[in-house]
Protein backbone atom coordinates (compact mmCIF):
# COMPACT_ATOMS: atom_id res chain seq x y z
CA UNK A 1 0.00 0.00 0.00
CA UNK A 2 1.54 3.29 -0.69
CA UNK A 3 1.69 6.42 1.79
CA UNK A 4 0.71 8.77 -0.57
CA UNK A 5 -1.99 11.54 0.78
CA UNK A 6 -5.28 11.23 -1.17
CA UNK A 7 -7.56 14.16 -1.32
CA UNK A 8 -11.11 13.65 -3.07
CA UNK A 9 -12.98 17.02 -4.23
CA UNK A 10 -16.70 16.33 -3.61
CA UNK A 11 -17.80 13.99 -1.36
CA UNK A 12 -20.78 12.45 -2.75
CA UNK A 13 -21.60 8.76 -3.41
CA UNK A 14 -18.87 7.95 -5.58
CA UNK A 15 -16.17 9.48 -3.06
CA UNK A 16 -17.28 7.32 -0.33
CA UNK A 17 -17.86 4.12 -2.04
CA UNK A 18 -14.34 4.78 -3.38
CA UNK A 19 -13.22 5.67 0.54
CA UNK A 20 -14.89 2.82 1.70
CA UNK A 21 -12.74 0.32 0.04
CA UNK A 22 -9.65 1.87 0.81
CA UNK A 23 -9.92 2.17 4.35
CA UNK A 24 -11.87 -1.14 4.16
CA UNK A 25 -8.60 -2.76 2.47
CA UNK A 26 -6.20 -1.21 5.37
CA UNK A 27 -5.03 2.44 3.70
CA UNK A 28 -4.08 5.12 6.84
CA UNK A 29 -7.37 7.15 7.35
CA UNK A 30 -5.44 9.89 8.18
CA UNK A 31 -4.24 9.95 4.78
CA UNK A 32 -7.32 10.49 3.28
CA UNK A 33 -9.34 13.90 2.69
CA UNK A 34 -12.53 15.22 1.59
CA UNK A 35 -13.85 18.44 1.02
CA UNK A 36 -17.53 19.63 0.11
CA UNK A 37 -19.21 22.97 0.06
CA UNK A 38 -21.88 21.36 2.81
CA UNK A 39 -21.07 19.70 6.01
CA UNK A 40 -23.47 17.02 6.79
CA UNK A 41 -21.74 14.26 3.75
CA UNK A 42 -18.38 15.27 5.29
CA UNK A 43 -19.37 14.88 9.14
CA UNK A 44 -20.96 11.19 8.29
CA UNK A 45 -17.37 10.37 6.30
CA UNK A 46 -15.27 11.61 9.29
CA UNK A 47 -17.38 9.51 11.45
CA UNK A 48 -17.97 6.41 9.36
CA UNK A 49 -14.33 6.34 8.24
CA UNK A 50 -12.38 9.01 10.76
CA UNK A 51 -10.93 10.92 7.63
CA UNK A 52 -9.88 14.22 7.53
CA UNK A 53 -12.46 17.10 5.95
CA UNK A 54 -12.44 20.36 4.56
CA UNK A 55 -13.99 22.44 2.53
CA UNK A 56 -10.98 24.50 1.43
CA UNK A 57 -10.62 22.65 -2.24
CA UNK A 58 -7.37 24.45 -3.01
CA UNK A 59 -5.88 24.00 0.61
CA UNK A 60 -6.67 20.38 0.41
CA UNK A 61 -5.43 19.87 -2.79
CA UNK A 62 -1.61 21.71 -1.88
CA UNK A 63 -1.73 19.21 1.06
CA UNK A 64 -1.92 16.20 -1.32
CA UNK A 65 0.30 13.92 -3.29
CA UNK A 66 -3.16 12.34 -5.31
CA UNK A 67 -5.83 14.15 -5.78
CA UNK A 68 -9.24 12.44 -7.17
CA UNK A 69 -11.79 14.86 -8.74
CA UNK A 70 -15.08 13.45 -8.06
CA UNK A 71 -17.94 16.53 -8.55
CA UNK A 72 -20.22 16.13 -11.21
CA UNK A 73 -19.47 17.05 -14.78
CA UNK A 74 -21.65 20.18 -15.00
CA UNK A 75 -19.57 21.39 -11.84
CA UNK A 76 -16.00 20.62 -13.25
CA UNK A 77 -14.56 23.33 -14.62
CA UNK A 78 -15.45 25.58 -12.09
CA UNK A 79 -13.89 23.68 -9.28
CA UNK A 80 -10.84 22.82 -11.08
CA UNK A 81 -10.78 26.84 -11.84
CA UNK A 82 -10.98 27.93 -8.95
CA UNK A 83 -8.15 25.60 -7.83
CA UNK A 84 -5.85 26.80 -10.40
CA UNK A 85 -3.31 28.52 -8.08
CA UNK A 86 -2.08 24.98 -6.16
CA UNK A 87 0.78 23.75 -8.02
CA UNK A 88 0.01 20.78 -9.70
CA UNK A 89 3.74 19.71 -10.74
CA UNK A 90 4.36 17.18 -8.63
CA UNK A 91 1.08 16.11 -8.20
CA UNK A 92 -0.73 13.39 -9.65
CA UNK A 93 -4.95 14.28 -10.59
CA UNK A 94 -7.56 11.83 -11.12
CA UNK A 95 -10.85 12.12 -12.49
CA UNK A 96 -13.62 10.00 -11.71
CA UNK A 97 -15.98 12.39 -14.30
CA UNK A 98 -18.09 10.43 -17.35
CA UNK A 99 -17.87 12.36 -20.41
CA UNK A 100 -14.72 15.13 -19.97
CA UNK A 101 -11.61 14.01 -22.03
CA UNK A 102 -8.54 14.07 -20.43
CA UNK A 103 -7.06 17.03 -22.37
CA UNK A 104 -9.51 19.41 -21.70
CA UNK A 105 -8.66 19.28 -18.08
CA UNK A 106 -5.11 21.56 -18.91
CA UNK A 107 -7.06 23.72 -20.33
CA UNK A 108 -9.10 24.09 -16.48
CA UNK A 109 -6.10 24.41 -14.51
CA UNK A 110 -4.56 26.38 -16.86
CA UNK A 111 -0.98 24.34 -16.17
CA UNK A 112 0.90 20.92 -17.44
CA UNK A 113 -0.79 18.27 -15.18
CA UNK A 114 -0.23 14.49 -14.77
CA UNK A 115 -4.04 13.69 -15.23
CA UNK A 116 -5.00 9.72 -15.12
CA UNK A 117 -9.22 8.95 -16.09
CA UNK A 118 -10.88 6.38 -13.82
CA UNK A 119 -13.90 5.17 -14.54
CA UNK A 120 -15.64 3.28 -11.02
CA UNK A 121 -18.62 1.82 -9.67
CA UNK A 122 -20.32 2.24 -6.61
CA UNK A 123 -19.98 -1.87 -6.07
CA UNK A 124 -16.10 -0.20 -4.78
CA UNK A 125 -17.96 0.72 -1.48
CA UNK A 126 -18.10 -3.54 -0.56
CA UNK A 127 -14.84 -3.91 -2.61
CA UNK A 128 -16.44 -5.35 -5.71
CA UNK A 129 -16.28 -2.47 -8.20
CA UNK A 130 -15.31 -3.18 -11.36
CA UNK A 131 -13.75 0.26 -12.65
CA UNK A 132 -11.74 1.24 -15.87
CA UNK A 133 -8.73 3.31 -16.20
CA UNK A 134 -7.00 5.78 -19.03
CA UNK A 135 -3.60 7.16 -18.89
CA UNK A 136 -2.42 10.04 -21.43
CA UNK A 137 0.76 9.73 -23.27
CA UNK A 138 2.59 12.07 -20.63
CA UNK A 139 1.97 9.72 -17.55
CA UNK A 140 4.82 7.61 -16.38
CA UNK A 141 4.20 3.49 -15.13
CA UNK A 142 4.85 4.81 -11.83
CA UNK A 143 1.86 7.04 -12.09
CA UNK A 144 0.01 4.26 -13.09
CA UNK A 145 0.88 1.92 -10.81
CA UNK A 146 -0.46 4.83 -7.66
CA UNK A 147 -3.68 4.69 -9.43
CA UNK A 148 -4.02 1.04 -10.26
CA UNK A 149 -3.07 0.59 -6.15
CA UNK A 150 -6.10 3.09 -4.93
CA UNK A 151 -8.67 1.64 -7.62
CA UNK A 152 -7.88 -2.13 -6.59
CA UNK A 153 -8.38 -1.50 -3.12
CA UNK A 154 -12.53 -1.28 -3.98
CA UNK A 155 -12.02 -4.31 -6.50
CA UNK A 156 -10.93 -5.04 -9.82
CA UNK A 157 -9.85 -2.66 -12.88
CA UNK A 158 -8.72 -2.60 -16.34
CA UNK A 159 -7.04 -0.42 -18.67
CA UNK A 160 -8.18 0.69 -22.12
CA UNK A 161 -6.03 2.15 -24.77
CA UNK A 162 -8.33 5.46 -25.59
CA UNK A 163 -10.93 7.66 -24.24
CA UNK A 164 -13.81 5.60 -26.17
CA UNK A 165 -13.18 2.60 -24.28
CA UNK A 166 -13.17 4.52 -21.11
CA UNK A 167 -17.18 5.43 -22.81
CA UNK A 168 -17.57 1.09 -23.12
CA UNK A 169 -16.48 0.94 -19.65
CA UNK A 170 -19.03 3.23 -18.89
CA UNK A 171 -21.98 1.62 -20.19
CA UNK A 172 -20.38 -1.88 -19.16
CA UNK A 173 -19.77 -1.30 -15.58
CA UNK A 174 -20.45 2.39 -14.52
CA UNK A 175 -23.31 2.71 -15.35
CA UNK A 176 -24.74 -0.83 -15.36
CA UNK A 177 -25.27 -1.38 -11.56
CA UNK A 178 -28.12 0.61 -12.50
CA UNK A 179 -29.59 -1.74 -15.09
CA UNK A 180 -29.19 -4.62 -12.17
CA UNK A 181 -30.67 -2.87 -9.22
CA UNK A 182 -33.61 -2.16 -12.56
CA UNK A 183 -34.42 -5.20 -13.27
CA UNK A 184 -34.45 -6.21 -9.15
CA UNK A 185 -36.66 -3.56 -8.84
CA UNK A 186 -38.90 -5.04 -11.63
CA UNK A 187 -38.56 -8.14 -10.24
CA UNK A 188 -39.75 -7.57 -6.49
CA UNK A 189 -42.72 -5.29 -7.64
CA UNK A 190 -44.22 -8.67 -9.89
CA UNK A 191 -43.91 -10.51 -7.08
CA UNK A 192 -45.50 -8.23 -4.55
CA UNK A 193 -48.38 -7.57 -7.20
CA UNK A 194 -48.76 -11.62 -7.06
CA UNK A 195 -48.77 -11.75 -3.77
CA UNK A 196 -45.90 -11.97 -1.99
CA UNK A 197 -43.71 -9.29 0.58
CA UNK A 198 -41.87 -7.34 -0.64
CA UNK A 199 -38.86 -8.41 2.05
CA UNK A 200 -39.03 -11.85 0.91
CA UNK A 201 -39.39 -11.02 -2.84
CA UNK A 202 -36.14 -9.07 -2.80
CA UNK A 203 -34.22 -11.70 -0.30
CA UNK A 204 -35.03 -14.04 -3.37
CA UNK A 205 -33.85 -12.02 -6.38
CA UNK A 206 -30.95 -10.52 -5.20
CA UNK A 207 -29.85 -14.21 -3.94
CA UNK A 208 -30.17 -15.33 -6.79
CA UNK A 209 -28.73 -12.24 -8.72
CA UNK A 210 -25.19 -12.97 -6.56
CA UNK A 211 -25.48 -16.46 -7.35
CA UNK A 212 -25.66 -16.06 -10.87
CA UNK A 213 -23.30 -13.38 -11.00
CA UNK A 214 -20.76 -16.00 -9.51
CA UNK A 215 -21.55 -18.46 -11.44
CA UNK A 216 -20.67 -16.21 -14.87
CA UNK A 217 -17.16 -15.23 -12.44
CA UNK A 218 -16.74 -18.81 -10.89
CA UNK A 219 -16.95 -20.51 -14.88
CA UNK A 220 -15.14 -18.54 -17.40
CA UNK A 221 -14.99 -21.05 -19.61
CA UNK A 222 -18.94 -21.02 -19.68
CA UNK A 223 -20.72 -18.32 -21.82
CA UNK A 224 -23.37 -16.90 -20.26
CA UNK A 225 -25.40 -18.34 -23.09
CA UNK A 226 -24.53 -21.54 -22.09
CA UNK A 227 -25.25 -20.79 -18.23
CA UNK A 228 -28.53 -19.57 -19.57
CA UNK A 229 -29.47 -23.36 -21.19
CA UNK A 230 -28.56 -25.16 -18.49
CA UNK A 231 -31.53 -22.93 -16.61
CA UNK A 232 -33.74 -23.34 -19.48
CA UNK A 233 -35.43 -26.78 -19.55
CA UNK A 234 -36.83 -27.92 -23.11
CA UNK A 235 -40.77 -26.99 -22.64
CA UNK A 236 -40.61 -25.83 -18.62
CA UNK A 237 -40.85 -22.31 -17.31
CA UNK A 238 -37.45 -20.61 -18.07
CA UNK A 239 -37.92 -21.38 -21.54
CA UNK A 240 -41.64 -19.50 -21.35
CA UNK A 241 -39.67 -16.15 -19.09
CA UNK A 242 -37.03 -16.28 -21.91
CA UNK A 243 -39.32 -16.26 -24.48
CA UNK A 244 -41.36 -13.33 -23.33
CA UNK A 245 -37.87 -11.27 -22.70
CA UNK A 246 -36.62 -11.80 -26.21
CA UNK A 247 -40.19 -11.23 -27.86
CA UNK A 248 -39.88 -7.57 -25.98
CA UNK A 249 -36.42 -7.89 -27.65
CA UNK A 250 -34.51 -7.58 -24.58
CA UNK A 251 -31.19 -7.94 -26.37
CA UNK A 252 -31.82 -5.08 -28.42
CA UNK A 253 -33.22 -2.77 -25.51
CA UNK A 254 -30.09 -3.72 -23.82
CA UNK A 255 -28.08 -2.87 -27.03
CA UNK A 256 -30.01 0.46 -27.44
CA UNK A 257 -29.53 1.68 -23.55
CA UNK A 258 -25.49 0.97 -24.07
CA UNK A 259 -25.48 3.31 -27.14
CA UNK A 260 -27.21 5.82 -25.63
CA UNK A 261 -25.27 5.50 -22.36
CA UNK A 262 -22.31 5.76 -24.54
CA UNK A 263 -23.94 8.72 -27.11
CA UNK A 264 -24.59 11.18 -23.26
CA UNK A 265 -20.97 10.33 -22.74
CA UNK A 266 -19.85 11.59 -25.67
CA UNK A 267 -22.25 14.78 -25.55
CA UNK A 268 -21.03 15.80 -22.14
CA UNK A 269 -17.62 15.38 -24.11
CA UNK A 270 -18.57 18.40 -26.16
CA UNK A 271 -20.76 20.23 -23.34
CA UNK A 272 -18.28 20.24 -20.44
N1 LIG B 1 -22.33 7.60 -8.87
C1 LIG B 1 -21.73 6.72 -9.67
O1 LIG B 1 -22.10 5.53 -9.75
C2 LIG B 1 -20.56 7.13 -10.50
C3 LIG B 1 -20.18 8.46 -10.62
N2 LIG B 1 -19.11 8.80 -11.40
C4 LIG B 1 -18.68 10.20 -11.49
O2 LIG B 1 -18.38 10.61 -10.18
C5 LIG B 1 -18.61 12.02 -10.07
C6 LIG B 1 -19.40 12.28 -8.81
O3 LIG B 1 -20.63 11.61 -8.92
P1 LIG B 1 -21.50 11.25 -7.63
O4 LIG B 1 -20.60 10.92 -6.50
O5 LIG B 1 -22.50 10.28 -8.06
O6 LIG B 1 -22.19 12.67 -7.39
P2 LIG B 1 -22.68 13.33 -6.01
O7 LIG B 1 -23.60 14.43 -6.37
O8 LIG B 1 -23.13 12.26 -5.08
O9 LIG B 1 -21.32 13.95 -5.44
C7 LIG B 1 -20.75 15.12 -5.89
C8 LIG B 1 -20.34 15.92 -4.68
O10 LIG B 1 -19.66 17.10 -5.10
C9 LIG B 1 -19.98 18.09 -4.16
N3 LIG B 1 -19.65 19.41 -4.66
C10 LIG B 1 -20.44 20.30 -5.32
N4 LIG B 1 -19.76 21.43 -5.57
C11 LIG B 1 -18.51 21.26 -5.04
C12 LIG B 1 -17.37 22.08 -4.96
N5 LIG B 1 -17.35 23.32 -5.46
N6 LIG B 1 -16.27 21.59 -4.34
C13 LIG B 1 -16.27 20.34 -3.79
N7 LIG B 1 -17.33 19.53 -3.86
C14 LIG B 1 -18.44 19.97 -4.48
C15 LIG B 1 -21.45 17.88 -3.90
O11 LIG B 1 -21.82 18.53 -2.69
P3 LIG B 1 -23.36 18.95 -2.38
O12 LIG B 1 -24.20 17.75 -2.61
O13 LIG B 1 -23.28 19.41 -0.99
O14 LIG B 1 -23.65 20.03 -3.39
C16 LIG B 1 -21.51 16.37 -3.82
O15 LIG B 1 -21.33 15.92 -2.49
C17 LIG B 1 -19.32 12.47 -11.34
O16 LIG B 1 -18.44 13.20 -12.13
C18 LIG B 1 -19.73 11.16 -12.01
O17 LIG B 1 -19.66 11.26 -13.42
C19 LIG B 1 -18.35 7.87 -12.05
C20 LIG B 1 -18.68 6.55 -11.95
C21 LIG B 1 -19.80 6.06 -11.21
O1 LIG C 1 -24.73 8.49 -14.35
C1 LIG C 1 -23.61 8.99 -14.46
O2 LIG C 1 -23.41 9.92 -15.26
C2 LIG C 1 -22.47 8.46 -13.63
C3 LIG C 1 -21.37 7.90 -14.48
C4 LIG C 1 -21.47 6.41 -14.33
C5 LIG C 1 -22.41 6.23 -13.24
N1 LIG C 1 -22.92 7.35 -12.84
Amino acid sequence: MTSNKICFIGAGNMSRSIISGLVNSGYQPELIEATNPSTPKLDALKADFAINTSSDNSAAAARADVIILSVKPQLMQQVCEAMSGVDFSNKLIITIAAGIPAARYQDYFGQPIQLIRVMPNTPMQIGAGMSGLYAPANINDEQKAIAEVIVKTGGDAVWVDDEHGLNLVIALAGSSPAYFFLFVEGMVDAATQMGMDAEKARQLAQQAAFGAARMLIENPQLSAAQLRQNVTSKGGTTHEAVETFKQGDLPGLTAKAMANCIARAEEMAKQF
